[in-house]
């Protein structure tokens, strides 16, 4: 992976996922106007999504993540990834194992874990082939379903584990409670509804960017 995308992931705080509801130009405008709002990676989530439409939206994402200098993540699937060059998959724990994607996908891609308990956070600050790791959800959320939440005492403890490897918080997290987060001492979210489904996704992205740069 190059040393730059490395230095943008150190650097992100804002991690979005959007669906494909949003399609074709209405996509790529509201991909703009995040990005541009202070986006840092944005990744392409739609569990019912066939492959050749997510190629498709997929290139959209990556044109609209290359014009502002960020990064474009892919969810779940290895081959996917790698037919659309994408800089970053995202990997949960009932995805293809870590190892076996690396097998694929070679070292010139960012891949990401999902964590629900400290254990699992502890294992992937330390696993090789892990560059970020996300812990959550912080509270019950619509967008996953089924997931129990662990709350943000898992955000504290994965903070308590001191660990240099980008972590983010996830599940549940818009600006009213991002305090809270903040608080137990995640310096980086994951949101969905957040922005999605914000009345002004643009001022809602600039929120979450300004107040997550400006904590220390
Ligand atoms: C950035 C990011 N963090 C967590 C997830 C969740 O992944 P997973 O647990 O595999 O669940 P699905 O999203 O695949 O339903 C994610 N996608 N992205
Ligand atoms: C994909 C995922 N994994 C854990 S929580 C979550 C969804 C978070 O969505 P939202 O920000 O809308 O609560
Ligand atoms: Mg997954």
């Amino acid at each position: 992976m190059p040393d730059a995308a490395r230095d943008q992931l150190a650097d992100a705080r804002l991690y979005l996922c959007t669906d494909a509801r949003r399609r074709q130009g209405d996509l790529a405008e509201f991909l703009d106007t995040v990005l541009a709002a202070g986006v840092d990676i944005v990744q392409l989530r739609d569990k019912g999504i066939e492959a050749a439409e997510e190629l498709e939206l997929l290139k959209i994402l990556s044109d609209a993540c290359a014009r502002h200098g960020r990064l474009a993540a892919v969810n779940d699937r290895a081959d996917v990834a790698h037919a659309a060059g994408a800089g970053v998959l995202h990997l949960g724990q009932g995805d293809l194992p870590v190892p076996a994607a690396r097998a694929i996908l070679g070292d010139g891609i960012l891949i990401g874990r999902s964590t629900h308990a400290v254990p699992e956070a502890a294992a992937a600050a330390v696993q090789p082939g892990v560059d970020y790791f996300c812990t959550g959800p912080c509270w019950p959320t619509p967008t996953k379903p089924g997931r129990t939440a662990p709350g943000l005492d898992l955000v504290r403890a994965t903070a308590a584990l001191g660990t240099d490897r980008p972590w983010f918080a996830i599940g549940g997290i818009d600006l009213g409670n991002l305090d809270e987060v903040l608080a137990a001492g995640a310096r980086r979210v994951v949101v969905v509804r957040a922005i999605t489904e914000a009345a002004d996704p643009g001022a809602a992205a600039a929120e979450f960017a300004e107040r997550l740069r400006a904590t220390v």
